[in-house]
């Protein structure tokens, strides 16, 4: 998840303000009244059996949260190999309920009994005659707070290198989500992680996929540039890597810090990594380095479109 920790915040007493997230508000925007808690990030394989990869996932969520995770974060495509043959095949119609959709149903049930929160990678949707690659976030109260599809479609072709075209069977969403997560490449853009930072997120979640080309040039500078830039936290989680695979992830699930610095990352094997995200040290870094004061508003601006669209509802 990406959450919103918005200045207003800052005014709860630290007594409430740790360790328990109270939350939510409503519209879609996860409130997450903490300065500290643990973030886990399950880099998790996945096979071609769906229901092998829906009871891993929940064993590896209960683990994190046996290890203190308040937030868990899965990998982008958790549910299916990454490959447009599986998409449509593995794909669930999350808007028709639980019996429709096994891998969210998991991701409600296992939320709420351990109450934490759920940044739920992302499977794909089908809503309609359409394919999304869909994040799905649920709250301690196990109910769905937000969905984000992903908006900026991976398609790429370095010959010799790796040829995708998510583009063939995903359509790509219109919204960014103010629950502030991203999907792999969404987080290219830096105009999109802005946009969440001026919202007031202090977290931005990028459940990711990238491969043994973009990876290793990519991967890593990317979420640092996004953290030191909008002084925030970034948060990724990639599918364990399997070289057998079509499509072969990277792994090296990562969180950065405001400076961009790397607090925790893994390798390519499987692997939860858990971590402590401290809020509290954002308003510090920002004040100390303010970016934000500094921008130059009268030379170059960031227009949120969404923002000024009156029937957007985030
Ligand atoms: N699944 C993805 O979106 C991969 C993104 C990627 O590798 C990139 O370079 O961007």
């Amino acid at each position: 998840m990406a959450s919103a920790f918005r200045p207003q915040q800052a005014r709860i007493p630290p007594a409430l303000a740790i360790p328990i997230p109270l939350l939510t508000k409503a519209i879609g925007n996860l409130f997450c009244f903490i300065y500290r808690f643990k973030i886990g990030l399950c880099q998790l394989t996945v096979t071609p059996d769906k229901e092998r990869n829906i009871k891993h996932a929940r064993k590896a969520i209960k683990e994190a949260a046996q290890k203190g995770a308040q937030l868990v974060v899965l990998p982008e495509i958790w549910n299916s190999p990454y490959s447009n043959d599986s998409f449509p095949v593995y794909a669930e119609d999350i808007d028709a309920g639980h019996d429709a959709s096994p891998s969210t149903a998991m991701l409600a049930e296992v939320s709420g009994q351990l109450k934490i929160t759920i940044v739920g990678g992302s499977i794909p949707e089908r809503c309609g005659d359409k394919l999304y690659n869909t994040c799905c976030i649920f709250g301690t109260d196990g109910k769905l707070k937000a969905k984000h599809r992903k908006i900026h479609l991976f398609d790429i072709d370095i010959p010799g290198k790796i040829t995708f075209m998510e583009s063939k069977t995903f359509t790509a969403g219109e919204t960014p989500t103010i629950v502030d997560t991203g999907i792999c490449h969404d987080i290219c853009f830096e105009e999109l992680a802005m946009i969440y930072a001026s919202r007031g997120a202090h977290l931005l979640c990028y459940p990711g996929a990238f491969n043994m080309t973009s990876g290793p040039s990519h991967w890593e500078l990317l979420q640092r540039s996004r953290a030191a830039d909008n002084q925030l936290y970034v948060a990724t989680c990639s599918p364990a890597r399997d070289a057998g695979a079509g499509y072969i992830a990277w792994g090296h699930s990562t969180l950065v810090g405001p400076f961009g610095e790397v607090i925790a990352t893994t390798e390519h094997d499987e692997d939860i990594i858990i971590a402590e995200i401290d809020y509290s040290i954002l308003e510090q870094r920002r004040t100390r380095l303010p970016l934000a004061k500094q921008r130059r508003g009268d030379l170059y601006r960031l227009v949120d479109i969404r923002r000024l669209d009156a029937h957007c509802r985030l």
